[in-house]
């Protein structure tokens, strides 16, 4: 899925509780800057619920297809059906990968793992992508493991993995480069867009970073 590989360049992350200033805002900013996939992730302290987290995330995907944005739901797979979300993502604790690809048909499916063994078994039962973190330490997922720097990515792509990988935590401007020369597709953000004081700059940087050791590889 080439454009996949594409669109995971800068990947970026949000829900309500993220965000200083008002998520829309937020998004469209981000949007403008060049962000380049969406996920929707509502959870945690004061995260909307029910209608309310229905609502944004309505509001969020109108916006992403505007602008031709894939949008990805995070764990929530009735809502992404519910809505015909361009995909999910998934967790090691969420529903078994096998289950939630018969559920999403063809749509999108993003994993998260940590170790070769989950690696294999989510490409084995139809992962499209890995989310591979904490890569560097992050405030932002409360039971987040301990970050591992980009050894994953690495050792997967040394073991011949050409599966569309993004990496995710506590990646900033500063770090961004080292992930994707690691092996990365991509970079996956929350705090380094979300709590800047200009998303679109924040987008912008790290787009024209990721897309520079992308094309410079
Ligand atoms: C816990 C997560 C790990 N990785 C990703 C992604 F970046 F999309 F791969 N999203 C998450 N919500
Ligand atoms: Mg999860």
């Amino acid at each position: 899925m080439k454009y996949l590989r594409e669109a995971l360049s800068v990947y970026f992350i949000m829900g309500s509780t993220n965000c200083r200033k008002n998520p829309i805002q937020v998004l469209k900013e981000a949007i403008a800057g060049g962000i380049t996939l969406f996920q929707f992730r509502e959870k945690g302290e004061g995260g909307l619920m029910g209608l309310e987290k229905y609502a944004l995330a309505k509001e969020f995907q109108a916006i992403c297809k505007k602008h031709q944005i894939p949008f990805i739901v995070n764990d929530d797979i009735e809502l992404a059906l519910e809505i015909e979300a361009d995909g999910v993502h998934i967790g090691q604790e969420d529903e078994p990968v096998k289950t939630v690809r018969e559920r999403i048909g063809d749509k999108i499916l993003g994993v998260s793992v940590h170790t070769t063994e989950e690696a294999r078994i989510a490409l084995r039962d139809g992962a499209d992508y890995f989310g591979i973190g904490p890569v560097f330490p992050t405030k932002t997922k409360l039971d987040a493991r301990q970050s591992r720097g980009t050894t994953l990515i690495q050792t997967l792509r040394m073991e011949g993995y050409t599966v569309p990988i993004v990496g995710i935590g506590g990646i900033t401007s500063e770090n961004a480069a080292s992930v994707i020369k690691a092996g990365a597709d991509g970079v996956s953000v929350i705090t380094a867009i979300s709590q800047a004081d200009s998303p679109m700059v924040a987008a912008s940087v790290l787009r024209n970073i990721v897309e520079e050791e992308k094309w410079s590889e």
